[in-house]
């Protein structure tokens, strides 16, 4: 091994942070692409496979337009190993080249991306509006170079995060299958799940982080079968998850995830910390190497890999079409859990800031800046346009934030219909029924394919709030998929069930040989 002392220069970390940034914005890794294909080739649920082609197309779409995959580019997460006999040649702090770096990516003239970092978790929540700063983890290790994994993390994914500590004696499997289950789908599968065993509560935690990136390699693990226990219970955890039937954006389905992580570490006589954290399907990282040798140099992937959906393979039979400057009451009673519409014409944009606003207002008995009667909200926030595009990347956003203002707003406005992601809870769905208000859901994780259906885009309220403010968007053939129609049916409820109760049965058919 070469042991002599290297001299890194800061600025070459930096440019480094700031490339691999773009690139895993509009580049989905290879291996996550081939996972998907097969996953699409092999599902039967027609909602499902439905999404899963939207992904694929969306990521392809992504990759020539080279504009972010998801409108939500993430938090940075950095796991760096920085060998012992590296010196770093900068004033600044390492914390400080990356953030420079992620300083530079989301600020890129060419593909901004959406800052989304807030400077104080607990107050004021103002946007640092340049997604800094990043998470940064380092590691003193043998050797004389610096490796770096980076990650943009979304937060819907993010936020379905779970820990707990077992008694030593109880099943980790039974754990993660069961706090799945209860996840939904605002995690946006199909992804993967994390699974981090050992050590401390941050360790656990930190576990689960770090082997996520690692390459997918769920099929060739089946195929030569486990050599470890971690690889037993990544096999078991992989079977038991998908046979619940969640499948791709909780609709019920083959595939909720393409690999399972498991990383472990030695622990405490009397512990057994266990963290999860899933990966949504804008599954966005990358690992490299710096030496003496200068910034990175990344060559595209082979885009031949990505498969060849077109819009005509999505919505071949059996949409609707909606005219959303026409539409009536009658109109949106009438639409059923499952169905596909195609919208267009005139909706209004908000999502957690605005709606925390619109209700503020309400209590406060003042009027609201827009008449939302007899309109349709869409819960997103884009990233900002480039050259002759309307809006950036605009994919819907964790619908059951919104639960909790969700009342209040049908209840005062008239508002006719919300389109956002994943589930809605019991109290959301009463609201939905008590007023005639039916909820549909955009797939996540095709943030580009969705804003080519935008034609116009104005913001006309709360305009500091960034990419939280609300705009009125005109959209032609807006894909979506009614979740929860006003007689109180959810397909998130439905789907699943419908999914896992149908594998059951081919699982036993396949036993007894039929
Ligand atoms: O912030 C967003 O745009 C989406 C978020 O990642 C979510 O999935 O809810």
């Amino acid at each position: 091994m070469d042991k002599k002392t290297r001299t890194i220069a800061g600025r070459d970390i930096t440019e480094s942070v700031a490339d691999a940034l773009q690139y895993i914005s509009y580049y989905h890794p290879p291996d996550y692409i081939r996972y998907l294909s097969q996953a699409y080739a092999r599902e039967q649920s027609p909602s499902a496979k439905n999404a899963i082609g939207q992904i694929l197309l969306n990521s392809r779409m992504a990759a020539f337009g080279r504009r972010p995959i998801c409108q939500d580019t993430g938090l940075v997460v950095v796991f760096a190993k920085v060998g012992m006999g590296v010196r770093i040649k900068s004033t600044a702090s390492f914390a400080n080249l990356v953030n420079e770096g992620v300083r530079r990516a989301y600020l890129d003239p060419d593909n901004p991306l959406r800052p989304s970092i807030v400077s104080d978790p607990l107050a004021a929540r103002l946007n640092t509006r340049d997604n800094t700063p990043a998470v940064v983890h380092v590691d003193l290790v043998q050797g004389n170079q610096i490796e770096i994994t980076i990650a943009a993390k979304g937060g819907g994914s993010e936020n379905k995060a779970r820990f707990t500590t077992l008694n030593p004696s109880a099943s980790v499997a039974d754990w993660v299958v069961d706090t799945v289950s209860t996840l939904g789908s605002g995690w946006c599968p199909p992804g993967l799940i994390s699974v981090g065993i050992g050590g401390s509560a941050e360790k656990a935690m930190l576990l689960a982080k770090e082997a996520m990136n690692e390459p997918i390699d769920m099929s060739d693990l089946i195929g030569r079968g486990p050599s470890c226990a971690e690889e037993a219970l990544r096999i078991e955890l992989y079977e038991r998850i998908n046979a619940l039937g969640i499948g791709a954006q909780g609709l019920g389905g083959l595939t909720t995830v393409v690999d399972v992580k498991v990383a472990t570490y030695p622990t405490h006589v009397a512990s057994k910390p266990v963290a999860l954290i899933p990966q949504c399907a804008a599954n966005r990282h990358l690992k490299f190497i710096l030496d003496d040798s200068g910034p990175i140099r990344l060559e595209p992937p082979d885009l031949s890999e990505w498969p060849q959906i077109g819009h005509e393979d999505l919505h071949a039979t059996g949409v609707r079409r909606v005219n959303l400057n026409a539409v009536t009451k009658e109109e949106t009673a009438s639409w059923r859990c499952g169905e596909t519409l195609l919208l267009s014409g005139k909706m209004l944009t908000g999502r957690d800031a605005a709606h925390q606003r619109m209700v503020d207002l309400i209590d406060a008995g003042k009027p609201l800046p827009i008449d939302l009667r007899g309109r349709v909200i869409y819960y997103v926030g884009p990233v900002r346009s480039v050259r002759d595009e309307v809006v950036g990347p605009a994919g819907p956003t964790t619908s059951s934030r919104m639960d909790g203002f969700t009342d209040k707003i049908l209840a005062e406005t008239g508002l006719f219909a919300m389109v956002g992601k994943a589930e809605r809870g019991p109290a959301a769905i009463e609201s939905i029924v008590r007023h005639k208000a039916p909820y549909l859901i955009a797939v996540g994780g095709a943030a580009y394919l969705i804003s080519k259906s935008i034609k116009a885009a104005r913001i006309v309220a709360f305009e500091d709030l960034g990419m939280e403010a609300i705009y009125e968007f005109e959209v032609q053939d807006m894909p979506v998929i009614m979740a929860v129609d006003v007689e109180g049916n959810s397909i998130h409820n439905s789907g699943p069930l419908d999914w896992r109760k149908r594998m059951a049965a081919d699982s036993i058919a396949r036993c007894i040989g039929v």
